[in-house]
C-alpha cells in the first residue's frame, strides 16, 4: 500500500476526526493537483491523503481529517466532489489527536530537481553544494516540489536555462507556494515575475515564502508582483504583458480553455511551460496551443504526468 500525503495542510492540535471514501485513481490524481475544491469544505480538512488499495490498481481511498466533527453537509459536499464516493456510506470516526503540521512535514524528504533543492522549514540536514535551496513548508498551498508536476516544471526550467534561454519578464499562473516563480527568478537574475493564483490563500502563502527565501516582493522595487486572479483576466497580468515565459501548472481542462488567453499575453518567440496534465492528455493540450501559434519544443514525462514546453512562432 502506498500512501501519498497531499502537500496541502492546515490547522494544528486538537480533536481529530476522519472520513474515509473510496475514489478512483483519476479522482485521486485530480485531488492531488487541485486541492482548492476540498479546501472549501466547512470545516476544511486539516489533512487529506489519497492511498492506493493494493489489491486493485484502480481502487483508491481518500482520507480526510478534520479538527472538529464534520457534519452531514460536509459529508454530502465530499460526495458531490468525488463522484465515486456518492454511493458510499461514511461516518465520521474519532482518531487520536495529532500535530498535523509535524506529522505531515516529518514525512517530507527534501526534493532535488535540476539545480534546485526544496526542503521543509524544519529541515535540519545538509544542503548539497551548488544548489539553490528553497524552504517551502507544506501548508495551505500546493507546491512543495513533491508532486511530479512541480518537479517536472523545475527540471524543465533548469534545462531551458542550460540551453541558453533568455527571460526578462515571466508569469507563473497558479503559483501555489510561489516556488516556480522563485526558481525562475534564480535562473534569470535580471527578470521580473508576476505570480497569480485564483486562491487568495496561495497568494498569502507566496508572500510568506518569498520573505522566508529572501525574494523581494512588490511591483516597483521587488522582483515578484502578486495578484489574486482567475487566469489572465486581471489588470496586473494584462499590464505587465507580453511575457517571454508563461509557467502554468494547472489542470489540462483549464489549460485548454485558457489557450487563447495565454497566447494573448505571450511575446512573439515566447515560451510556455505547461503542467498539470496526464500523459494521456498531453497531445490534446499541445493541439490546443498549436492552434494558437505555438509549436511543441519539448516534452518531459514523469510518472503519469507530462510537462510541455512550447514556443510561440515569431
Ligand atoms: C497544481 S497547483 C500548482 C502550484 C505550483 N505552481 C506548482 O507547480 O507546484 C495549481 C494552482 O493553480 C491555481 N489555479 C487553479 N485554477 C486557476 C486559475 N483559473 N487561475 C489561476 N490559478 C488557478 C490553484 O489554486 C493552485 O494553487
Amino acid at each position: 500500500m502506498s500512501a501519498r500525503p497531499l502537500d496541502r495542510l492546515a490547522g494544528d492540535f486538537g480533536e481529530s476526526w476522519k472520513l474515509t471514501f473510496p475514489c478512483t485513481r483519476a479522482e485521486a490524481e485530480a485531488i492531488d493537483v487541485d486541492f482548492s475544491a476540498l479546501a472549501m469544505l466547512e470545516p476544511p480538512p486539516v489533512l487529506m491523503t489519497t492511498e492506493e488499495v493494493v489489491d486493485d490498481a484502480e481502487r483508491w481511498r481518500l482520507d480526510a481529517y478534520f479538527d472538529s466533527k464534520p457534519d452531514k453537509a460536509t459529508i454530502a459536499a465530499i460526495r458531490a466532489l468525488v463522484p465515486s464516493a456518492a454511493a458510499s456510506t461514511a461516518k465520521a470516526e474519532r482518531v487520536p489527536d495529532a500535530d498535523w503540521v509535524t506529522l505531515s512535514q516529518s514525512g517530507l524528504e527534501p526534493v532535488s530537481a535540476g539545480r534546485f533543492f526544496v526542503h521543509t522549514a524544519e529541515y535540519a540536514g545538509a544542503i548539497p553544494p551548488d544548489v539553490r535551496a528553497f524552504a517551502i513548508p507544506a501548508g495551505l498551498a500546493f507546491g512543495t516540489g513533491h508532486h511530479e508536476t512541480t518537479t517536472g516544471c523545475l527540471t524543465m526550467l533548469d534545462a531551458m536555462k542550460r540551453r541558453g534561454a533568455r527571460v526578462d519578464n515571466l508569469i507563473d499562473l497558479g503559483t501555489g507556494t510561489g516556488l516556480l516563480a522563485f526558481a525562475a527568478l534564480h535562473l534569470w537574475p535580471r527578470a521580473y515575475a508576476t505570480a497569480t493564483d485564483i486562491d487568495s490563500i496561495a497568494i498569502d502563502v507566496t508572500i510568506e515564502n518569498a520573505e522566508a527565501n529572501g525574494i523581494a516582493l512588490g511591483q516597483r522595487q521587488g522582483r515578484v508582483a502578486l495578484s489574486v486572479a482567475d487566469g489572465t483576466d486581471d489588470a496586473l497580468v494584462q499590464r505587465r504583458a507580453p511575457y517571454d515565459l508563461v509557467i502554468a501548472n494547472i489542470l489540462a481542462g483549464p489549460l485548454v480553455e485558457m489557450a487563447g488567453d495565454i497566447a494573448g499575453i505571450s511575446a512573439p518567440g515566447g515560451q510556455l511551460v505547461l503542467a498539470g496534465l496526464l500523459k494521456t492528455q498531453a497531445e490534446g493540450v499541445a493541439r490546443a496551443y498549436r492552434r494558437q501559434g505555438f509549436r511543441l519544443a519539448e516534452r518531459l514525462d514523469l510518472g503519469d504526468w507530462a510537462i510541455l514546453r512550447l514556443r510561440m512562432r515569431r
